[in-house]
């Protein structure tokens, strides 16, 4: 039997409260992988995001998974029932979308991965309430409207915790999560490219501690 929504929504608050950021990140050597986790979960970050857009996204995945301790390792630009199910064989423990397609949700009731969808308006929040969904990410944060459009949902949408992503930087994630109904944000600025690139893993374990010391 499939774990029930309820109990997938348990999963991804969870995770979502392990620390004020989730990084976003965007690989293209998955041989930087685990060094990068490492110094993510050494800095106080271990919720960890790949994108799956890149060829070594599940590599990269598979290798966090199994080798880096303390590492929560997830799925972003989950698109379709079958990144869902490519990222669950490579061991990501959580799925995130930017946006949310009646298809993906059929595959994700379907999917031991925990979900956290991506919406931009008041309608497709309520419309993931009604398939059960209280933790929603808010993206593109800032293009969409940013604090003040999150803000005003707060009140008449008080069940629901979101995780903005999309333009944030460590200079504005505390205005975020200042917000009732905000519990931590994503951002990609934890692993720049350039930092990847040259493996600057003391860079990335210093960007990982400042944004774990955000309240
Ligand atoms: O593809 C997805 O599922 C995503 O999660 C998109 C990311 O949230 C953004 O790419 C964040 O990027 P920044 O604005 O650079 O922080």
């Amino acid at each position: 039997m499939t774990t029930s929504i309820e109990q997938k929504q348990q999963q991804v608050e969870a995770l979502m409260r392990l620390a004020p950021v989730i990084p976003v990140v965007i690989i293209d050597d998955a041989r930087h992988a685990v060094p990068m986790a490492r110094a993510l979960v050494a800095g106080g970050i271990p919720t960890i995001e790949v994108t799956l857009r890149t060829p070594a996204a599940l590599d990269a995945i598979r290798a966090i998974a199994a080798e880096v301790e303390g590492a929560v390792v997830g799925c972003g630009t989950a698109l379709t029932a079958r990144d869902l199910e490519a990222a669950r064989q490579a061991g990501a423990r959580f799925a995130v979308s930017p946006g949310t397609s009646p298809r993906l949700l059929d595959a994700a009731d379907n999917s031991e991965l925990p979900l956290l969808p991506g919406v931009a308006t008041a309608s497709e929040a309520m419309a993931l309430l009604e398939r059960g969904y209280r933790h929603l990410k808010f993206f593109p944060a800032v293009p969409a409207g940013g604090t003040k459009l999150l803000g005003a949902w707060a009140s008449p949408l008080p069940q629901i915790r979101f995780c903005p992503t999309g333009g944030i930087s460590l200079a504005s994630a505390p205005e975020f999560l200042r917000l009732p109904n905000v519990i931590c944000v994503g951002g990609s600025w934890l692993a720049p490219a350039d930092k990847l690139a040259t493996g600057d893993w003391s860079g990335i374990e210093q960007l990982a501690r400042e944004a774990a010391a955000l309240s």
